[in-house]
């Protein structure tokens, strides 16, 4: 693993633009020492509704990183940029199709320096991203650390993200992706609801993502931060 910006993250919360959030809350997100915040979802993300809820992070120091999700809401200003790529989409489309398609538009505009591929491994079947994307989630063990090794030893992406947005996932599995990497960063996401599920899915993967329960219980959203940051990761 380099040096590059994502790599010393932790903790991270994700926020998503078509979610309301009070500028109070907002405020004790950023300010709450998290590594980062990625801005990003599934579904009813646009340009206004982006660039609205970038200009509002600004106010603070923290990273704010944007998961380009919509090539309508790729929008200039954020400190990074994430590129999804679905590994276990059914229809190429989400592998690399609206990628390339993107690409044609935009290629000469993208500030490669400070954006990443992600390959998303998605392993909730009822997560939005695995609907939208037509993801096969039904993978045993062993099938999901082949794309895990795939992604990390053929393809050679920098970050492997571990999705089981709205639910908790198999740590066991996230802890065996963070030991095979050769190079890749390995990040979880999903069902986070507190600092107990928070330390252990710290000991797993290299970052965590914190996400809905921003907006479900802020209070159990912010214990999460210290209770990643007291842990190491328990693979090597
Ligand atoms: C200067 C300038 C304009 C900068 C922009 C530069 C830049 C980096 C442009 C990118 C160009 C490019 C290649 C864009 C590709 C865009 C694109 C269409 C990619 C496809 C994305 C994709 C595979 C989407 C599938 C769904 C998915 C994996 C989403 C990831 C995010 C996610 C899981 C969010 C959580 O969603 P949420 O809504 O919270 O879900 P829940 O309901 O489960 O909570
Ligand atoms: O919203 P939750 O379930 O915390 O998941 C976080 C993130 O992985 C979503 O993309
Ligand atoms: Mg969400």
């Amino acid at each position: 693993m380099d040096g590059a910006w994502y790599t010393g993250w932790r903790h991270v919360f994700k926020l998503d633009p078509d979610r309301e959030i009070t500028d109070e809350a907002l405020e004790a997100v950023c300010m709450s020492g998290t590594d980062a915040i990625m801005v990003g979802g599934s579904s009813g993300i646009t340009y206004d509704n982006t660039v609205d809820l970038m200009s509002r992070i600004r106010r603070y120091a923290v990273d704010c990183v944007l998961e380009v999700t919509s090539l309508d809401a790729a929008v200039p200003g954020f400190d990074n940029y994430l590129v999804p790529l679905v590994l276990n989409a059914e229809r190429a489309e989400w592998l690399i199709g609206r990628q390339t398609a993107a690409l044609q538009e935009f290629g000469h505009l993208i500030p490669w320096d400070i954006t990443a591929g992600e390959g998303y491994l998605i392993m909730n079947g009822d997560a939005t991203a695995a609907v939208v994307s037509g993801a096969n989630a039904n993978l045993n063990q062993d099938e999901a650390i082949a794309y895990v090794q795939a992604a990390d030893r053929l393809l050679r992406l920098p970050i492997i993200y571990i999705e089981y947005s709205g639910a908790f996932g198999d740590m066991s599995l996230v802890r065996r992706a963070s030991k095979i990497v050769s190079q890749a960063h390995v990040i979880y996401g999903g069902g986070i609801d507190g600092p107990d599920k928070a330390e252990e899915a710290a000991r797993a993967a290299h970052t965590v993502v914190v996400g809905n329960i921003v907006y479900d219980n802020l209070d159990a959203a912010l214990a999460t931060v210290q209770a990643v940051k007291a842990v190491q990761i328990g693979v090597s």
